[in-house]
């Protein structure tokens, strides 16, 4: 099985940004003590931003860097990863990844709310709409190990988490 060595596993929650990720990862790293590696900061906290793109307003990252810095955390297990993208870290790396949806109409509120406006938001719409991420994670990861979670309500969120604990108390089981 795949990364069996490690004692607790590496997670990976995806999504188009305003899915929901940051919300669900602390609260799943409250509950189960993982650690919760908010790629954004992280890459800010240690220098990995090589530029700004003004067209799509975001910071690009420096992932070669970002990456060493991370790996022993990674191998060493026990990691909830948060970012709006996934192609480019180590597949070895997860175990599962779950990608975040969310509805068109609660998603524009929840990037309005966030200052998003013109053409960031729309591509950030547009993005959940064609299912950017999730045909992204199941281009850079083994099928069965992507899951699509509905993250509409607060609800759902409260579902979502509890299915990740599940998985992650079975996970833990099977390498006893
Ligand atoms: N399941 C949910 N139902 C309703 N609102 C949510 C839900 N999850 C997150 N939110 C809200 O949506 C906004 C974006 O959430 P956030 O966790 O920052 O998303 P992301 O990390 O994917 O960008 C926040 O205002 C948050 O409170």
């Amino acid at each position: 099985m795949q990364n069996s060595r490690r004692n607790v596993p590496n997670i990976l929650i995806t999504g188009t940004p305003g899915v929901g990720k940051s919300t669900l990862c602390k609260k799943l790293s409250e509950l189960t003590g993982l650690r919760w590696l908010e790629i954004s900061t992280i890459a800010k906290e240690n220098g990995c931003i090589t530029e700004y793109d003004p067209v799509y307003q975001c910071s690009v990252l420096d992932e070669d860097k970002l990456m060493d810095g991370m790996e022993e955390a990674m191998c060493n297990g026990g990691n909830i990863v948060d970012y709006h993208g996934c192609d480019f870290f180590p597949k070895r790396w997860f175990d599962i990844i779950f990608v975040l949806r969310t509805n068109n109409t609660a998603l524009y509120d929840r990037l309005t709310q966030r200052g998003y406006v013109g053409k960031k938001l729309e591509d950030n719409i547009d993005c959940e709409i064609f299912q950017v991420i999730l045909e992204e994670a199941k281009e850079s990861y083994d099928h069965d190990i992507v899951h699509e979670l509905k993250n509409d309500t607060y609800d759902e969120l409260n579902e979502n988490v509890q299915k990740i604990c599940v998985w992650l108390e079975q996970w833990v089981s099977q390498g006893m």
